[in-house]
């Protein structure tokens, strides 16, 4: 079984997808794969420096995710055209990792990709059976992002402004978790629920 876990920024995904590994599945984080890929000499870096400039690239061979953010992120006209040239370098060697990843599975082990594009993206949808949507509030996402990354409001904003709308997420899902005012342990509950019920692939037996 192979299950998209979306959600917009700062909604719980990366927590969600921490639940369930330690449930077993298999998770494949794209957001990780990003980081990596624009890590010191990542693979991504040429092209970043060549579309963007060397200053794009800091110190330390990575990309000046800062800076990218102002840049991408940001309210400059050309901030559309600069976040859809780092999505087409970006995007293909992200999905070709995430398929290297994925074929590390073992037989049977629930598959789930942390996705946070999944409704704005065909190919994605097209690659999973199952979506599940982390869901909360926007001032919820705001809050957890300035606490998480130190981010300004206005930062958060502008990034749930570039993003897929609540409903728009909702329209897409299997199954939806509203994530607001939920305890690590209510959390937890709810995936435990989806997952006896089969969500994830063929519930486990008994006792395990
Ligand atoms: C712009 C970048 C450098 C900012 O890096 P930074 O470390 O500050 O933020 P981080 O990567 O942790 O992203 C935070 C959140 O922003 C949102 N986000 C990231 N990329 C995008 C995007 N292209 N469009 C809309 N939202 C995005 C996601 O919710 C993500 O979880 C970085 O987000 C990036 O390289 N984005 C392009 C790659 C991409 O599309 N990643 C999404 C995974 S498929
Ligand atoms: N139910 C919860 N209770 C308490 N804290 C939570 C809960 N859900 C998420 N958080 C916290 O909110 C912050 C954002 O969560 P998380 O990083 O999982 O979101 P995300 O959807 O992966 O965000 P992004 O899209 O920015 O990567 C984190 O600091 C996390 O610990």
């Amino acid at each position: 079984m192979r299950v998209g876990l979306t959600g917009g920024i700062g909604s719980g995904k990366s927590t969600v997808a921490a639940l369930l590994s330690a449930r077993g599945a298999k998770v494949i984080d794209t957001d990780a794969i990003s980081r990596a890929l624009t890590a010191p000499q990542g693979a991504a870096l040429p092209a970043i420096a060549a579309a963007f400039g060397a200053d794009m690239v800091d110190e330390h061979g990575a990309l000046d995710r800062a800076r990218m953010r102002q840049l991408a992120f940001g309210q400059a006209p050309e901030a559309l055209q600069a976040k859809q040239t780092l999505e087409h370098i970006l995007h293909p060697l992200i999905q070709a990792e995430t398929a290297r990843q994925a074929a590390q599975a073992e037989p049977g082990q629930p598959l789930v990709f942390d996705v946070p594009l999944l409704a704005e993206s065909a190919h994605w949808r097209g690659r999973v059976d199952k979506v599940l949507v982390i869901d909360c509030s926007e001032a919820t996402q705001i809050r957890r992002v300035m606490a998480r990354s130190g981010w300004p409001a206005q930062e958060v904003q502008r990034v749930i402004a570039l993003q897929a709308t609540r409903a728009e997420r909702r329209a897409i899902a299997d199954a939806v978790i509203l994530n607001d005012g939920l305890s690590l342990a209510q959390l937890q509950a709810e995936l435990d629920a989806l997952w006896q019920q089969g969500f994830f692939g063929p519930a486990a037996a008994p006792g395990v």
